[in-house]
């Protein structure tokens, strides 16, 4: 049975999905279960993309032990030192340059010629070699390139130091025979049996996981993707759909990866609520219907035997039945209980301030779900200094009259700022009541709410995306109450652009 390294881009990549814009705190808490997944390697971003970019590698280097902790660079010296600068305080750390090879890159992008691109290729890996004994070369856009002139540049990069050689499909081409057969090439390159061949999927053609388990099938020996497939365009290679195709046709793969499956569900609702990048429900592995049966005749044998009609195992993949019941009557010890099952780490202060939330929404709520807990815990607690924080919302509404809204917020130093505003709706009245509030001029870019559970009294979820110059950020509210909770989304997302404003000042990274 072979090992294939999972190799994940969720905070880079995943982070060039359209609109998605994850901060540095947001970024450590996922790189940190990204390490409890079991993931061999974490991109945690693109250095010399910004001050905050390099900010954000420098955290997550400093923070996880267990996973190697790459930056992407291109083949230009001042991108590899701000790699260089970010990921020093790494455990275990490995440069990622690239440099496009396909005739179309060449021509219309770089304006190089192949001779060009090989040296530059080799010079960069050769640069690289001076910081990081891991250095992985990807020649962007790979799968359009001529195959003799791909084997070529493997070759050299490889006798440069290059310890991994990714292909990636960038633009989602490919077709899995087609992707396979170019590994299956590779393989032939003199040194390739040295290093880690690694495969890069792209969805552009909803093909992203067949191709990656094709190359996996040619001879790539490790798999790159995101969680939840977000990044790029239609996204990236969905990691936990390529390790569960592997685990569960390990008969016909012969390979496995060292994930710990039972994170998946945690990792991929996470990333989600991070990142505003909502899961369809009929999603692979990991959405609301993956392991629900609808139809008479799919209960009935999912009744008599779960096998006719289920190939993975819910609990597998993390998703719990229900073992503890939460409510009004729970105590202290039973809440904390349920923290440890849904995999929570909170201190004994975060317990505090979560437990009397949680008492709260049971004077709203009948019966409180797993997915409320997550909720309530991802909202109550906070992940840096708040720059305002909802104190009260009051909203005068009628059919026939102009919705008015009065808010009252807190500020971080404890002074509190209150304000009114008309507008063409509730939530309208709201917004613009807060930004007078706060001072900040936003641009409300998007507004998403959908309910976190089921029923009358399910909590009520809002994102909202606010764009403010260059900046764009996302925010969350969870709430018995949609207005509320709009009230909510937004105020984080104005606190994050405080913060983000804050990150993009140069700072000294050590
Ligand atoms: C397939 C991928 O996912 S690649 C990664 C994509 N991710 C990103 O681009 C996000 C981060 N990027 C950024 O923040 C910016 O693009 C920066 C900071 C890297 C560069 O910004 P700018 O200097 O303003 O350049 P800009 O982005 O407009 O153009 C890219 C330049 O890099 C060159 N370039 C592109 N790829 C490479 C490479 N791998 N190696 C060397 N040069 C490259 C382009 O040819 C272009 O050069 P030119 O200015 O001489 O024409
Ligand atoms: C930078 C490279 C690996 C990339 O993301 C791609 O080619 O899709
Ligand atoms: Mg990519």
């Amino acid at each position: 049975m072979r090992t294939i390294e999972i190799f994940d881009t969720t905070l880079r990549d995943g982070e060039q999905s359209p609109g998605v814009n994850i901060s540095t705190n947001e970024k450590v808490e996922i790189a940190l279960q990204l390490e409890k997944l079991g993931v061999t390697r974490i991109e945690a971003g693109f250095a010399a993309a910004s001050p905050g970019d390099q900010k954000s590698v420098a955290e997550v280097a400093k923070r996880v032990k267990n996973s190697t902790i790459v930056s992407l660079a291109r083949a230009v010296k001042d991108d590899m030192d701000k790699a260089y600068e970010a990921l020093r305080n790494a455990e275990n750390a490995s440069l990622h340059v690239f440099l496009a090879t396909s005739p179309i890159h060449r021509e219309f992008k770089l304006n190089m010629s192949k001779e060009q691109v090989l040296q530059r290729a080799v010079e960069a890996v050769t640069y690289a070699k001076k910081y990081f004994k891991e250095v992985q070369f990807s020649a962007e856009d790979a799968a359009r390139t001529e195959i003799d002139f791909l084997k070529q540049v493997v070759e050299a990069v490889i006798k440069a130091g290059a310890t991994t050689v990714n292909i990636p499909d960038t633009v989602g081409y490919m077709t899995p025979i087609e992707y396979g057969n170019i590994f299956r090439e590779l393989k032939k390159v003199p040194g390739a049996d040295l290093i880690r061949l690694s495969c890069h999927c792209h969805d552009d053609l909803g093909m992203a996981v067949a191709n990656s388990l094709a190359a996996i099938e040619g001879g790539a020996t490790q798999v790159e993707g995101t969680i939840n497939g977000i990044g790029e365009r239609a996204g990236n290679a969905a990691l936990e759909e390529v390790a569960l195709a592997l685990e569960t046709r390990k008969d016909y793969y012969q390979a496995t990866t060292k994930l710990n499956l039972k994170e998946i569900a945690r990792t991929s609702q996470l990333v989600s609520r991070l990142t505003g990048m909502i899961v369809p429900g009929n999603k692979a592995v990991v959405g609301a219907n993956a392991f629900a049966h609808e139809s008479g005749i799919h209960q009935d044998g999912v009744l008599k035997n779960v096998t006719t009609y289920e190939i993975i195992r819910p609990e597998s993949v993390g998703f719990k039945s229900n073992k503890l019941v939460l409510g009004k009557h729970s105590g202290r010890h039973a809440f904390k209980e349920k923290l440890v099952e849904l995999g929570v780490t909170l201190e004994q202060e975060e317990v505090n301030a979560a437990f009397a939330a949680f008492k709260i929404l049971c004077d709203k709520k009948k019966e409180i779900t797993d997915d409320d807990i997550l909720a309530l815990v991802d909202t109550k607690m906070e992940r840096g200094p708040e720059a305002f924080q909802l104190e009260s919302v009051q909203l005068a509404y009628g059919n026939i009259s102009v919705p008015t809204a009065s808010v009252r917020l807190l500020r971080a130093d404890g002074s509190v700022c209150e304000e009114a505003a008309c507008g063409n709706g509730s939530v309208d009245s709201i917004y613009k009541a807060i930004d007078r509030a706060t001072g900040e001029d936003v641009t409300l870019v998007d507004y998403k709410i959908l309910s976190v559970t089921h029923g009358k009294d399910a909590l009520g979820e809002v994102y909202v995306r606010l764009q403010q110059g260059d900046l764009s950020v996302t925010g969350r509210g969870v709430s018995t109450d949609v207005l509320e909770a709009s009230a909510v989304a937004y105020i984080r997302a104005v606190n994050k652009i405080l913060e983000r404003r804050n990150e993009s000042m140069p700072v000294a990274v050590n």
